[in-house]
C-alpha cells in the first residue's frame, strides 16, 4: 500500500486524517460503525450496506484476504470503508487476494490508518452522520470538502432497494427433495438466505423488487419471503402494499431486517431512524414467547417503534412485538396470532455470525407446512 493522504470528513466538520486504502478518489455516503471482529467480505458486500461507509472498530481488517466464495452479493456495496489497521499481508488457506486490491480493483474509496473508536465514539455520541472519504485528487481544503458532505443526501427517505434489486427473476433449487416452494422480494437479498432455505429442502425464487403481486404469487408459493435490505423502510410503499396483499391472502410470510421493517409497516405500526443503530456479530435478543435469548448478526439503523412483549390490533388481527434487544430495548421481530406471518429485525442468514437464530429458517419452513 502506498502511503498516500485521505481524510474522512463527518457531517459535524470533524476531519481524520489516514491513508488512502483501496481505490483513490472520493465517495459520499452515511458513517456507520460495525463491531464485527470477523466477516468483513460478507460485510461489504452486503446490499443493505449500500450508500453506507462502514468504519470498522475491529483494529486489524484484512488478515483472511479475499476469496471468490463468501461474498453475498455480485460485488462490494458499501459506500466506502475505513479501518484502523490493514494487514500487511493476507494469511489464510482460503484467501484468494488481498482486500486492498480487490477494493481498489472495484472501484471502492476507503481510508486507513485512523483511530477508528474515536470515530465511533464520536457517531455513538452525535449518531450516524453523513460523511465523505477523499483521497488523490479527490483531496481539498477542509470548508470545501465538508460543503460537499452537507449537499449529500441523508439516510432517512432514501428508496434504495431498486439501486441493488436483480433486474430479472431467478431460482435457487432446492439440495435434495423439494419439500416447498418461496417467493422472495430482493429487496437487497444475500446470497446466504436462499441457501440456508436449499438446505432445508427450499425452492427459492427470486423476484425484483418492482415484481407486481401476479408475479410475486405465479405458480403459488408455499410461502413469501421479504428480504433485507438498504435504505428507509418509510420509502418502500410498493413492498408494503405486496405485503398486505400476501397478508390478506394468508400465505405464510417470513421477513428478514428490512423484511420485518415492510411486514410492520403492513401491520400498521411505524418506523424510526435510530441514533446509531446495530451493527454486529455478537448482539443479544430476547425472545418474548419463550423467554430465551439469542446472540445474533444485525445490520440496521431503522427500527419497528413499539412496546416489546406487547399486543397490539392490526388490519389482520393481533400482532405480538415477540422479539426485543435487551441492550437498548429495541424491538426486534413481530408475529402474527392471526394470520401465518412473523419477522425478525436480525439475521437468521448470520453471514458472518453466530447460528443462534439459523431455527427460524425452520419455523418458516414448519408454518409452510402447517398450511
Ligand atoms: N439489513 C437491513 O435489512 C437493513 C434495513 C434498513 N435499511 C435499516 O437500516 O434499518
Amino acid at each position: 500500500m502506498t502511503a498516500d493522504e485521505a481524510v474522512l470528513v463527518l457531517e459535524d466538520g470533524s476531519l481524520h486524517r489516514g491513508e488512502a486504502f483501496g481505490a483513490r478518489g472520493r465517495t459520499l455516503g452515511e458513517a456507520v460503525f460495525a463491531t464485527g471482529m470477523t466477516g468483513y467480505q460478507e460485510t461489504l458486500t452486503d446490499p443493505s450496506y449500500h450508500r453506507q461507509i462502514v468504519v470498522a472498530t475491529a483494529p486489524h481488517i484484512g488478515n483472511t484476504g479475499w476469496n471468490d466464495e463468501d461474498d453475498e452479493s455480485a460485488r462490494i456495496q458499501v459506500a466506502g470503508y475505513v479501518v484502523r489497521d490493514p494487514a500487511r499481508r493476507p494469511s489464510n488457506w482460503r484467501s484468494q487476494r488481498d482486500l486492498a486490491d480487490e477494493l481498489a480493483r472495484q472501484g471502492v474509496v476507503g481510508l486507513a490508518g485512523v483511530d477508528t473508536r474515536a470515530v465511533t465514539r464520536r457517531l455513538r455520541e452525535a449518531g450516524s452522520m453523513r460523511a465523505g472519504i477523499f483521497s488523490g485528487d479527490a483531496l481539498s481544503d477542509a470548508t470545501s470538502m465538508r460543503a460537499t458532505v452537507l449537499d449529500s443526501p441523508e439516510m432517512a427517505g432514501a428508496d434504495l432497494a431498486g439501486a441493488v434489486t436483480t433486474t430479472e427473476p431467478y431460482t435457487v433449487p432446492a439440495v435434495g427433495t423439494t419439500r416447498f416452494r418461496v417467493a422472495a422480494l430482493d429487496l437487497g437479498i444475500k446470497a446466504n438466505t436462499p441457501r440456508m432455505l436449499a438446505e432445508r429442502g427450499i425452492e427459492t425464487r427470486v423476484l425484483p423488487s418492482t415484481a407486481h403481486i401476479e408475479e410475486l404469487l405465479e405458480g403459488g408459493p408455499d410461502g413469501v419471503f421479504l428480504s433485507n435490505g438498504p435504505g428507509d423502510p418509510a420509502t418502500a410503499s410498493h413492498a408494503v402494499a405486496l405485503t398486505s396483499e400476501v397478508l390478506r391472502r394468508e400465505v405464510p410470510l417470513f421477513g428478514i431486517c428490512f423484511g420485518n421493517q415492510i411486514l410492520s409497516r403492513a401491520l400498521g405500526l411505524e418506523t424510526y431512524k435510530m441514533r446509531y443503530g446495530h451493527r454486529g456479530i455478537n448482539i443479544p435478543v430476547v425472545d418474548h414467547t419463550t423467554g430465551t435469548v439469542a446472540i445474533t448478526s444485525q445490520n440496521h439503523g431503522f427500527a419497528v417503534a413499539g412496546e416489546p412483549g406487547s399486543r397490539v390490533s392490526s388490519p389482520v388481527g393481533t400482532v405480538h412485538l415477540s422479539h426485543s434487544c435487551p441492550n437498548d430495548g429495541t424491538v426486534e421481530g413481530v408475529t402474527c396470532e392471526d394470520v401465518p406471518a412473523f419477522s425478525v429485525q436480525y439475521h437468521p442468514e448470520a453471514a458472518a455470525g453466530p447460528h443462534d437464530a439459523a431455527g427460524l429458517f425452520d419455523r418458516f419452513a414448519d408454518l409452510m407446512g402447517s398450511h
